[in-house]
């Protein structure tokens, strides 16, 4: 059933999964006319889904930025333009039409995923039921042009993470059941074990790619599938598998709307139903057969061995190449619209769509399985799946693990070992390589995070569209994440350089210069994290933590200009920021207690040998940091939970940016 194999014979009628077979469908569907509208005898599909009169324009500006006087100027654009059509459960409709016609937006329309940012009218209802537009994302699933699948994951983990978000409620077994089941249906049982794979190693291939992302959706038992492309990058007979494989899903009493590019023409009879979009209304839906006989009684017949999508998308096109071809050709297609509107077909389905909403025994709205788990459970799951995911990818642990190692081993490349000796850097050393420390490690962290979670970003965009947990709960579990990964790392690091060098061998100012630089290292990773929640661009977000932490270093520090000579606006702002404490709890953890030595020599310098003990240099550089230093450990702690917190206010914001 799954094998690609289909048949040209294939009619629609054939396709449908009415209770009745002697039902017809189409203009057809001529039940319409034979029953008495709301009528309990006349049979109907166990879903029906109508759209109507959907209309969505935006408001822009006339111009770029750059050209003032039309920059201020704003026009309507009309992007949808009164959409009706309708579809039973066992249809599967393809929606064609050249680029920017329309089509995505009406899908994002019907899924509830259209931005705030233009207005949106007209009606959909399922059953004969009119949903309200926070229902829509509840009943249909959507499936995205592109795959966002994580790479280290087998196909199996893929699908039972999903379901385990998706139907926690669910229990092991019966997730369990539920996924080889849905592997069986889509043809991919026999890649189960099989990682997805990424840009540096193999995988599944687009084909099987593309059937994971719709077993994702499946696993919720939707009646109402919404594909956007979904045999885009795909190769011709990979895309007519993939079609023939929906169209078979659809028989199982689904709705499948799928928009598509340029389908074979073995494809035409596939389709129960095809619709053209052209400039966002919609010129022709109706049956392959009845296309073809609407676009010859228009005067436009489809050439013998031409392909009948590629003739009628052509014919009702708008070119816009020069002014009298986009004359020319937009009054063809209001003609061809215009006869469409006018014709058995349009007028039927508009019955159709009526009788529905008057029927006195309508079926109720079939939602989506929604028996998903608590919040912790599904931070559990995302947890687990983020670390499985990550912790797979050997290249990736093997950096983060050594990349403050590495950076360590400059400094003490650089260094080599510490002098007790001031006239031999005893001091200065000391503070460059406190200075270093405190510096850089935000960047490992930084350098991290935007490595790796703009994918994870971009899952969560998406899932979070499809109902199955929040993105602040993928950002906290990517958090707890990198807690082990940031212990460790940081822990070599100073293991490393803190002994090489020789520094203050106490054990336990050891730990407390360990302790006090996974702050930074944390602090680089969460700003990073926390500004992609706003920020879409992460090498923006890269710039920004750069400066920032720059910035928080010439405030903060104190090494470059000491606290007590800034001025007071400099000053009040270096308690912002978390340099401040760290670099007086370094100098404290590293200078209290300590005795130089000042070998003069036979030229001494005049005040080199002034300050020959670790507590002079405190006192004069960060005056009462010894008695703060419970208290500058407590702040500079306090930065994480505060950037956690930040960060679910950023990706609750995110919720209104970002549409996909
Ligand atoms: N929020 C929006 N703001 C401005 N323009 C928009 C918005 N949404 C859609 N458009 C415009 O509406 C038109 C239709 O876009 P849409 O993506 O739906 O086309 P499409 O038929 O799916 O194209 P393609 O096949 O190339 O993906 C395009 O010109 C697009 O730029």
């Amino acid at each position: 059933m799954m094998n690609g194999s289909y048949s040209l014979g294939t009619g629609p009628e054939e396709t449908g999964s009415m209770s009745n077979a002697s039902l017809e469908y189409g203009p057809e569907n001529r039940v319409s006319k034979r029953s008495k509208p709301g009528s309990s005898a006349q049979l109907q599909p166990s879903c029906c889904l109508s759209v109507s009169n959907i209309s969505y324009s935006i408001s822009e500006r006339v111009g770029p930025w750059w050209d003032l006087h039309s920059f201020n100027k704003k026009r309507t654009r009309q992007i949808l333009n009164g959409v009706s059509f309708h579809v039973n459960s066992g249809q599967i409709m393809g929606i064609l039409g050249n680029s920017g016609s329309g089509k995505t937006t009406l899908l994002d329309a019907i899924s509830g995923r259209i931005g705030n940012s233009g207005t949106l009218l007209g009606d959909v209802s399922v059953n004969g039921r009119q949903l309200k537009r926070e229902q829509y994302q509840d009943c249909f699933c959507y499936v995205l042009q592109s795959d966002n699948l994580l790479s280290y994951l087998t196909v199996e983990e893929t699908l039972t993470y999903t379901a385990q978000l998706a139907l926690r409620q669910h229990s092991s077994l019966a997730i369990h059941t539920k996924v080889l089941a849905v592997m069986a249906e889509l043809n991919l049982s026999h890649v189960a074990h099989t990682v997805i794979g990424g840009r540096v190693f193999p995988g599944i291939s687009g084909g099987e790619r593309r059937r994971v992302s719709i077993a994702m959706q499946l696993l919720q038992d939707p009646k109402v599938i919404l594909l956007d492309e979904p045999t885009t990058g795909l190769d011709s007979m990979t895309a007519n598998q993939i079609v023939v494989l929906l169209a078979e899903l659809a028989k199982s009493d689904r709705i499948v709307i799928m928009t598509i590019h340029q389908p074979r023409s073995e494809l035409f009879r596939v389709f129960s139903r095809i619709a053209i979009m052209s400039k966002g209304e919609l010129v022709f839906c109706g049956q392959p057969g009845e296309m073809l006989d609407f676009f010859s009684t228009c005067g436009f017949n489809c050439p013998e061995y031409c392909n009948p999508f590629d003739i009628f998308v052509d014919l009702t096109s708008v070119d816009t190449r020069c002014s009298e071809r986009e004359d020319a050709t937009y009054n063809r297609m209001h003609q061809v619209t215009s006869s469409y509107q006018d014709s058995e077909i349009y007028q039927s389905m508009l019955v159709q769509i009526k009788q529905n909403y008057q029927r006195t025994d309508k079926l109720g709205i079939p939602f989506k399985s929604k028996e998903s788990p608590g919040s912790m459970a599904k931070l559990a799951v995302l947890l687990r799946r983020t670390l499985r995911n990550l912790s797979r990818d050997r290249m990736g642990v093997l950096m983060r693990l050594s990349q403050n190692l590495i950076y360590g081993m400059f400094v003490a490349f650089f260094v080599m070992r510490l002098d007790n000796d001031i006239t031999k850097g005893a001091i200065q050393d000391r503070i460059g390589i406190i200075y270093q420390s405190m510096g850089a490690s935000p960047y490992t962290g930084m350098l991290n995070a935007v490595a790796l979670f703009p994918a994870l970003r971009a899952i969560a965009d998406q899932e979070s569209k499809d109902g199955l947990y929040q993105k602040w709960q993928m950002f906290l579990a990517y958090i707890l994440h990198i807690i082990p990964f940031s212990v460790v790392s940081v822990f070599i690091f100073s293991s490393f350089l803190y002994w090489v060098v020789g520094m203050n061998s106490d054990v336990w100012r050891f730990l407390c210069f360990s302790a006090v630089i996974l702050v930074p290292h944390m602090v680089g990773e969460l700003l990073t994290l926390v500004l992609m929640g706003v920020v879409q661009d992460p090498n923006m977000v890269n710039t920004g933590v750069a400066l920032l932490n720059v910035a928080g270093v010439l405030v903060g520090s104190g090494f470059l200009r000491s606290n007590q000579q800034m001025p007071t606006v400099f000053k009040w702002l270096s308690y912002l920021t978390f340099q401040k404490y760290g670099c007086e709890l370094l100098i404290v953890t590293e200078f209290h207690g300590l005795n130089f030595t000042c070998t003069t020599g036979s030229k001494p310098q005049p005040g080199a040998c002034l300050m020959t003990e670790g507590d002079d240099i405190i006192h004069q550089g960060y005056p009462g940091a010894l008695d703060r230093f419970t208290m500058d450990f407590l702040l500079l702690y306090s930065f994480l939970p505060a950037l956690v917190l930040l960060g679910i206010v950023s990706y609750k914001i995110r919720d209104r940016l970002v549409q996909h």
